[in-house]
Formats: C-alpha cells, sequence, structure tokens
C-alpha cells in the first residue's frame, strides 16, 4: 500500500498516456499511465503478446512515445539524460555477461560504471555474494555458470547500484527455491532503501504475496489497475482465497467478451 507520505515523493517511474509501439499505424501500447513510487513494487502481468516488453522498451528509453511521456525519477530522457539513465537498471530475462570478465570483475566494472564508491561497493558485493550463495563463484567466467547463476550475476550488479528504478523481467525462471528465497529477500532490501521495482512475471503467486500493486494489460490496454486485492475486485472477485491467476483468467476473458466467473 502506498502510505500519504511516499504519495507526496516524486514517482521513481510516471508514465502517462503512453502510446506507442513498433509503426505510427498500429501501435501496441493504448494511452498507457502507471505510476511507481519509491520504495513500491508493482507487478507487470499479460499474456503473450500483451506489451510488457514494448512497455519496458520505453521505459528505458529504447523507444520513443508517439503520444504521452516516460518520466523516471521526476525528468524525461530529453530532460534529463544522465539523470534518466543512472536512475534506472534493468535485469532482462536472458542473462548477457562479457565472457572474459570474472563474475566479481562484473561486479566491479557496474560499480565504477555508476560511480560507487570503492569500499561500500565492495562489502555490497560481499554481502548479495553471500545472500545469492555465489561467494565460491566470484571468480568464475560466464561460461562455467549455470543459466540461473549467470541470472543471480545480472541480479546482483543491478542490486548493487540500488537504483531508483530497478526493472526486473521474470526473475523467478530458473532460479533454485533458495535462490528465489534469496531474491525476495534482496528486493525487500533494495525497497526498503527506496528503490521502487516494475517487475513483469507470468508467476502470478509471487505477485500477488508480494507486489504493492498490480498493472494487467491485454493487447496494450491496461485493463486492470491496483492492489491484488482491488485487481480481484476488479475481476468480480470479492472473496478473499480467490487467487490472482483466477483473477486474471476473468479479467482477460472479459476484455475479449466473455464472461467474468467473479
Ligand atoms: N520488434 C517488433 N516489431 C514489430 N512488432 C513487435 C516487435 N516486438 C513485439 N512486437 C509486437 O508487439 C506486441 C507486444 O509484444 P511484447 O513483446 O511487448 O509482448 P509481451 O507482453 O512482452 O509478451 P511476452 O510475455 O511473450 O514476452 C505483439 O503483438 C508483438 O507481436
Amino acid at each position: 500500500m502506498i502510505s500519504r507520505q511516499a504519495n507526496a515523493r516524486v514517482p521513481a517511474l510516471a508514465i502517462s498516456g503512453l502510446t506507442g509501439g513498433y509503426s505510427q499505424r498500429r501501435p501496441v501500447l493504448h494511452d498507457l499511465s502507471i505510476t511507481v513510487y519509491p520504495g513500491e513494487l508493482v507487478g507487470l502481468i499479460g499474456l503473450n503478446g500483451a506489451g510488457k516488453s514494448t512497455a519496458i522498451k520505453h521505459i528505458l528509453g529504447l523507444m520513443v512515445p508517439q503520444k504521452g511521456e516516460v518520466r523516471v525519477a521526476g525528468v524525461t530522457l530529453e530532460e534529463n539524460r544522465e539523470v534518466y539513465r543512472s536512475s534506472t537498471a534493468y535485469v532482462p530475462e536472458q542473462p548477457t555477461l562479457y565472457p572474459n570478465l570474472t563474475v566479481k570483475e562484473h561486479l566491479r566494472w557496474t560499480a565504477m560504471a555508476y560511480h560507487l564508491e570503492e569500499a561500500p561497493a565492495l562489502a555490497t558485493i560481499g554481502e548479495l555474494a553471500e545472500t545469492f550463495r555465489m561467494t565460491d563463484a566470484l571468480n568464475a567466467l560466464p561460461d562455467t555458470l549455470s543459466k540461473g547463476m549467470k541470472q543471480k550475476v545480472m541480479l546482483m550488479n543491478a542490486l548493487l547500484v540500488r537504483p531508483a528504478l530497478l526493472i526486473i523481467d521474470e526473475p523467478f525462471l530458473g532460479l533454485d527455491p533458495l535462490a528465489i528465497r534469496g531474491l525476495v529477500t534482496a528486493l525487500d532490501e533494495v525497497r526498503a532503501q527506496g528503490s521502487a521495482i516494475l517487475l513483469s512475471s507470468h508467476i502470478l503467486s509471487a505477485l500477488d504475496r508480494k507486489a504493492d500493486r498490480l498493472v494487467v494489460l491485454h493487447k496494450g490496454n491496461r485493463i486492470a489497475w491496483g492492489t491484488p486485492q482491488e485487481v480481484k475486485l476488479q475481476a468480480g472477485f470479492e472473496d478473499a482465497k480467490a487467487t490472482l491467476d483466477d483473477a486474471f483468467e476473468a479479467l482477460v476473458s472479459s476484455a475479449e467478451g466473455g464472461h467474468s466467473r467473479g
């Protein structure tokens, strides 16, 4: 839940009236608005092709809005490129690492790129390695790591930066149960330090438990928005036991002209 105090702060992410996509003639996103406050975790949900990645590309400044705007930490990319870029960290679903850098070298390189002070950064690297059970792998090259371990390196790099806005694409796939626990703990920590998180995932049970608010996208339209409880109500479920999967199915069915089952 957002507190009144959080509301008074500058949103980490403010998307308003965003229409955008790959061609002017057929936009993918239609008049999308999302606000994420410091310390909040907002879940981005939608079927394959709903527009989640396209929304993320707009937030990362890789695509230009056809209408509307995207603000990160209060600025648009045009207004202040440096603040915008340094306030955002992104963890893609597919890990991309430099083959010639060890895990620790990746982390040190990130620390340098973001101008972090060396001693506290090294301490945080040690803590992150413990959280993700990666201490023994700090000197390993990416080729010798499993997929889940590579993903952990990507997450550790993003968490090291403690950006205003952390965007994470489908983080739970490929992680072992202890790594998922470590991730959830680490996400709680970065939120407590004031970072906002936008997390795109198909694992709705995790978002039901952890998200402050959810955005449900369907064919580029926002079809529901609010706390998990509010989204369930919007789907027609008043029963506290209804799952987010139930609500999501009902919302999609209703958006496609079917009947909500709530
Ligand atoms: N490079 C591209 N060029 C043209 N159209 C694209 C491109 N990438 C995606 N699209 C289209 O944009 C729409 C939204 O796709 P997007 O990748 O944003 O969905 P998504 O919600 O991220 O899906 P998924 O859960 O499968 O990752 C789809 O209709 C897709 O075909």
